[in-house]
């Protein structure tokens, strides 16, 4: 008979809408940690941009993009996992980033209502990304920003940066009114040290129950917030840096309430490098990123997420940036 294999160690990493899920997930591959990372990436939106911006790491990177990954766990993630674990000598654990969107207690399910996932895998942990300075003003209306934090085992207090101590300690009462037991870090850009939300052995079944009694049952049912969608705009033709900024940043301004999240990959004219923009509300960022590869298609792509988006003004502000 042979031995039997370990389980490999699963953390599932959740947070609302561009709180830092990606930008941790950035530090976990490039950091120097000696272990080796399979990673599972589910975005919101029909054009990736995600496995876009995710650092180019020598990991096995798997996209899910068609769906979210809580209503197609049953699916695509066990197909995955199954498929992963055929080449589980080629990495050491596995890293699952949901949607911003995602309810992650299907997702956790699946490492224990599946038969075969569960004799292969272990949910080490589930960790989740606030956003310090704008979990106030969604968690009351976002159900599965309050279902990621009864998850968590493990929670990231992210962006002091944009907050004082007064609002910082204001965010932190809250997050112990949903969850009271779970480690707390206060962190900027995900600055934590790896060994403190990794292999931690963190998650706890017991607890989960007392969150969510009928967690081991196979249909869990769950909610999303129907009126949240996304637009993603694309077009070949180089855009202009010098309309599409300014009209980015007027939109942003203008719709910043009901946008929560902006990423996007542009090609500018005369620009040999690719562009990233990213807004979580009226917070933008922009930078290069890396120069366009040879073989690679100079195509822009943004994708707005939010509430009451109106599409023509988008599409039409969009391509008005043409140059
Ligand atoms: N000021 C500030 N900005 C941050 C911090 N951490 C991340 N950001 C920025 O916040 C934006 C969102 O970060 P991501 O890591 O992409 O967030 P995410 O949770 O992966 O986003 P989604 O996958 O879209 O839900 C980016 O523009 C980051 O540069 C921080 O500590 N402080």
């Amino acid at each position: 008979m042979q031995p039997a294999l370990p389980q490999t160690p699963v953390t599932v990493l959740t947070g609302f809408l561009g709180s830092g899920k990606t930008t941790l997930l950035n530090r976990i591959l490039t950091e120097n940690h000696g272990q080796k990372y399979a990673v599972i990436v589910n975005e919101f939106g029909e054009v990736g941009i995600d496995n876009d911006l995710i650092v180019n790491a020598d990991e096995e990177i798997f996209e899910m993009n068609n769906g979210c990954i809580c209503c197609t766990v049953r699916g695509d993630l066990i197909r995955i996992i199954d498929g992963l674990m055929r080449r589980r000598d080629r990495f050491d654990a596995i890293l699952v980033e949901t949607t911003g969107l995602a309810d992650p207690a299907p997702v956790a399910q699946t490492f224990f209502v599946d038969d075969d996932v569960r004799s292969k895998t272990k949910l080490d942990s589930i960790l989740t990304v606030v956003d310090a300075k704008h979990l106030l003003g969604e968690i009351d209306t976002a159900q599965e920003a309050q279902e990621q934090l009864a998850f968590a085992d493990t929670i990231l207090i992210n962006k002091t940066d944009l907050v004082s101590a007064e609002e910082l300690g204001r965010v932190e009462t809250r997050i112990r009114r949903i969850n009271p037991t779970a480690t707390i870090h206060q962190t900027q850009r995900c600055d934590i040290g790896l060994d403190k939300v990794l292999g931690r052995g963190a998650f706890d079944l017991d607890r989960i129950l007392e969150v969510e009694p009928d967690f081991l049952d196979e249909f869990h049912e769950h909610e999303h917030d129907d009126l949240v969608s996304s637009i993603a705009l694309v077009t070949k033709d180089p855009l202009d840096p010098v309309k599409f900024l300014p009209w980015l940043q007027m939109i942003i301004q203008r719709l910043g309430v009901d946008i929560l999240r902006t990423k996007g990959i542009m090609a500018f004219k005369n620009d040999n490098d690719r562009f990233v923009v990213q807004a979580v509300h009226m917070l933008v960022e922009g930078d290069h990123q890396r120069p366009w590869k040879p073989d690679e298609e100079r195509v822009s792509r943004l994708v707005f997420i939010g509430r009451n988006l109106p599409k023509d003004v988008l599409e039409s502000g969009f391509l008005a940036c043409r140059a």
